[in-house]
């Protein structure tokens, strides 16, 4: 199973460290493709914008499935979760916080969860992937 991990970099990096956890529980389920939303010293200079997103879009078309966070607001973040819809990606949201965009939770195709804690987050995670496996 290979995993599209979508999160905020750009768009605010203080939920970092839980994109880390995250995607340290996704493991237990596949490869995670984007591994570097994790990193906390994430160096973007090495490669131009164009490269970022060449490189991104490749891992979204090899991905059987895009687990987004999104919490913190990201223009990235919404841009790979639409051109996944129209690749028909099963697509799953997650966030903190009373509401997240109209435009995730009111899509039919997106399965949108919200959640407070770390433990919450992987217990949901847990759920999507028993699903898979059926
Ligand atoms: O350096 C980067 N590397 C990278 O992989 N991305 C991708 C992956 C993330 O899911 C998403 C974050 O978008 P943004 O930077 O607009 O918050 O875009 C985005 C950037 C910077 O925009």
């Amino acid at each position: 199973m290979k995993i599209y991990f979508s999160g905020s970099i750009r768009g605010g990096r203080q939920d970092a460290q839980l994109y880390q956890e995250i995607i340290s529980h996704l493991k237990n389920y596949g490869e995670v493709l984007t591994e570097h939303i994790g990193q906390m010293d994430l160096q973007e200079d090495a490669i131009t914008d164009i490269e970022i997103h060449n490189q991104d879009m490749a891992w979204l078309i090899a991905s059987d499935v895009i687990i987004a966070d999104v919490t913190v607001p990201s223009l990235g973040v919404g841009y790979e979760i639409g051109r996944g819809l129209e690749m028909k990606k099963p697509i799953y949201c997650f966030h903190r916080g009373e509401k997240t965009s109209a435009m995730i939770s009111g899509c039919k195709e997106i399965s949108t969860y919200k959640y407070e804690t770390l433990e919450e987050v992987k217990g949901l995670i847990d759920g999507v992937f028993e699903k898979f496996q059926d």
